[in-house]
């Protein structure tokens, strides 16, 4: 099976589904079975899982299972682990000495770990005795269907990031080479020192060679000045080039993308940048170096003597192997704890969000109580980490004081014999000394270069994943001018049904055939969940319809850009955000410069004026995360004037009077009913005040169209619409 590490916090799902598709002699990228599998910010769901397995040829079979029901069927399956997670079973094992059973797990956001069957147990078992797992059966069709592979960001990628840094990168070439240099010619002065200084006697000599010396020395600082100068400069400029370029290119990418990130997410992305960075400018050219000197080393050393040579290569060996197996021991102790701090800081983020519920319903002893437990759970496990890892250091150290000992036994042996000059012996000692941080610069290279591999796969999914923008889309056409004859313009949607995630969830919108004719005010009200808000996003073109299709004056949606359509869009959302800004730059985001005449009147359109100018700073007052605190209302009144200072054509309004108090509502409608003239606008709302003078008002029911008319014609229908203005739209009667 081969290994596939998840890339986010949600991905574990897809990952077990290429690591099961692996055993199977195929190999899928994460990112194709991540979109088969329908992700959200809440991860994927079995069935979900079981949909995109059946979609690469498995056969999915879901089941609750006891413990010994999983053990004798001793197949690989998917399990969920935790409760919001899974992971891959590869095997279970019967220790023969204490006749204990094992299980090799392979966890996306871990690796492979094998755990006994209580910490098995616990993290399995859902209802005390049975837990949830996924047989994957290959059809014929498996081996039939080609596997989806994406294609590789290659490092060529980030190299050229290096090139306007020829120079620099030449400069530290030479400097490292002279640095190599030096790190050779202080084992011969050390020989020399002895043999043509001390040991004759020769003062003048042992001045001499000592005068060299501390010249190398000076060397060397300054070379290592230099080299920490230019690896800052050149690595920092590349830095900003790189989490520059890659912002860019994120956000061109469609909404969709976003959706099934967390925050945590991105900042790993932006450390995936800063991790290949250092891998290419210091990792890879320090290693390179270490290359260079540990050659040179062995070379001067075979030269003084074979056998030393080989003694020092087998115990280096040696403690090679001894970090290594030790490491390995680590890997349950580490994935415990791996756990235990996202439980930790699961519990920490838990209470810090919901500080006000806590304190109303006196919960804080409770939480505090569960978080220290956690705390001491975690303190258990660092307890045994460090035992272990003193019991690694030890032997490690060991390893390798014995190695010199043994080398200088072996040189002393041969200067006692004759075959070796005391300078020589010294000179054997100091390069036994200065081969350890070479040694262990190899060592991390090989760790830092798996990170680095995994970080560009991560990189690789943006820059792979299709922008928003294509080429061959056109700008939002502006008149009707080319609609068939007796076609009306407007906004258009034909047959359209749309459905989040998998094929098997539920459609949100079916069947909607509508116009929003051009110029005029169309409400849509419906009961909460009834799909407003979808049909919204849709016309925004943050999702695709599943079937049907949403037209701009007769041309399709998809054939349109994206932000030439926004651009021409005043929208307000249900959940607006207010920037950490001032407020004129709260309102006129759309421009560089601000014009001021519009700014006013946008400010005056949504009643702000007197909120202003009750301000010290006025519109230049910061607001957001890092300025005052706005109320609900101010927030919605600031966004209707950002929507209105766009001087839009088509206004969009989700609810965007809903926290506004009677007399604010009233004059603000009153200003927008002005403004709205001449442009095509959709109001979202509950409120009757708000969708009585529509044109048209469209009620939805469970994503479904099922009245329109204006306000009079539905009201004496008594039908959808009257029952929710009865019940909802606070109209007694
Ligand atoms: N990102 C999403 N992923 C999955 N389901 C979603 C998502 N957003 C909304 N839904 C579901 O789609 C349905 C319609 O939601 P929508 O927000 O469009 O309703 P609404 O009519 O605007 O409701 P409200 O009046 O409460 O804002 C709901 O059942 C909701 O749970």
């Amino acid at each position: 099976m081969v290994f596939t590490p998840q890339h986010d916090q949600m991905d574990c799902g897809p990952a077990c589904l290429s690591m099961v598709a692996s055993l199977h002699g195929k190999k899928y990228s994460l990112q194709y079975l991540r979109e088969k599998c329908f992700l959200t910010k809440d991860g994927v769901s079995l069935l979900g899982i079981s949909e995109a397995a059946k979609k690469i040829g498995f056969n999915p079979i879901a089941t609750r299972l006891t413990l010994e029901e999983l053990v004798s069927l001793a197949e690989p399956c998917i399990l969920h682990w935790n409760q919001n997670h899974f992971v891959v079973l590869q095997k279970v094992k019967n220790q023969h000495v204490t006749n204990q059973r094992t299980f090799r797990i392979a966890d996306p956001g871990f690796g492979y770990i094998t755990i006994d069957e209580g910490s098995f147990k616990k993290s399995w078992l859902s209802e005390n005795t049975e837990g949830i797992a996924l047989y994957l059966d290959p059809t014929e069709q498996f081996y039939k269907v080609e596997a989806i592979q994406s294609d590789g960001l290659s490092i060529k990628y980030f190299l050229d990031y290096l090139k306007p840094y020829k120079r620099q990168i030449l400069q530290l070439l030479l400097l490292l080479l002279t640095g190599s240099g030096i790190a050779l010619l202080l084992p011969v002065l050390m020989k020399n020192l002895i043999d043509l200084g001390v040991s004759p006697k020769n003062m003048g000599m042992v001045k001499l060679i000592l005068m060299a010396q501390l010249a190398l020395f000076v060397g060397s600082l300054t070379i290592e000045i230099f080299r920490n100068w230019i690896v800052l400069y050149v690595g920092a400029r590349i830095n900003i080039s790189l989490v520059s370029d890659f912002m860019k290119k994120l956000l061109k990418l469609p909404m969709g993308f976003f959706e099934t990130k967390m925050m945590g997410d991105f900042n790993q992305r932006i450390q995936d940048n800063e991790r290949i960075e250092a891998f290419l400018t210091s990792q890879s050219l320090l290693t390179f170096f270490s290359v260079i000197t540990l050659s040179a080393f062995l070379v001067i050393l075979c030269y003084y003597d074979l056998t030393i040579l080989l003694v020092y290569a087998v115990l280096t060996g040696i403690s090679i192997i001894w970090f290594y197996y030790f490491l390995y021991k680590r890997s349950i102790l580490d994935y415990l704890r791996f756990r235990q701090r996202s439980e930790n800081q699961e519990n920490i983020y838990e209470i810090f969000s919901g500080v006000t519920e806590m304190k109303l319903n006196q919960v804080e002893d409770m939480k505090r109580k569960g978080l220290k437990q956690n705390l001491l759970k975690l303190f258990e496990i660092n307890l045994k980490i460090l035992k272990l890892e003193q019991v690694q250091l030890s032997g490690f150290e060991f390893i390798n004081q014995t190695k010199n000992i043994v080398v200088t036994f072996l040189a002393a042996t041969y200067v006692i014999n004759g075959n070796m000059s005391m300078g020589e012996l010294l000179s054997v000692s100091f390069i036994i000394g200065q081969m350890n941080a070479p040694v262990s610069q190899l060592v991390t290279f090989f760790r830092s270069f798996q990170d680095a591999k995994l970080s560009l796969e991560r990189l690789n999914e943006v820059q792979n994943h299709p922008e928003e923008e294509q080429v061959d889309q056109k700008p939002l056409g502006l008149t009707g001018k080319h609609l068939p004859i007796g076609e009306m313009p407007g906004v258009k949607l034909s047959d359209l049904f749309f459905q989040y995630g998998a094929s098997s969830s539920p459609f949100v919108l079916k069947e909607i055939n509508l116009l929003f004719p051009e110029g005029t005010t169309t409400a849509i009200v419906g009961a909460s969940g009834s799909g407003k808000t979808t049909l919204m996003k849709l016309l925004l073109k943050f999702y695709e319809p599943t079937h049907g299709e949403v037209c701009f004056n007769n041309v399709n949606l998809t054939m349109v850009s994206a932000s030439s359509l926004r651009r021409n869009c005043g929208v307000v959302m249900q959940d607006g955000f207010i920037f950490a800004d001032t407020i004129e730059r709260n309102i006129a985001t759309s421009d560089e410069l601000i014009d001021y005449t519009r700014l006013w009147n946008a400010i005056r359109i949504a009643n702000l004026q007197e909120f202003i100018e009750s301000l010290p700073l006025r519109e230049k007052t910061k607001v957001g995360a890092v300025g005052n605190g706005i109320s609900g209302g101010q927030k919605q009144r600031l966004l209707i004037a950002r929507a209105v200072y766009k001087n839009p054509r088509y206004i969009l309004l989700d609810e965007a009077t809903s926290a506004l108090d009677a007399a604010n509502e009233k004059i603000i409608h009153q200003n927008l009913t002005e403004f709205f003239l001449g442009r095509t606008v959709i109001v979202i709302a509950h409120r009757l005040s708000t969708v009585k003078n529509a044109d048209n008002i469209i009620v939805l029911k469970d994503g479904q169209v099922v009245e329109q008319g204006n306000h009079s014609t539905l009201v004496s229908k008594k039908a959808e619409y009257f029952s929710l203005i009865k019940n909802q739209l606070e109209l007694g009667n």
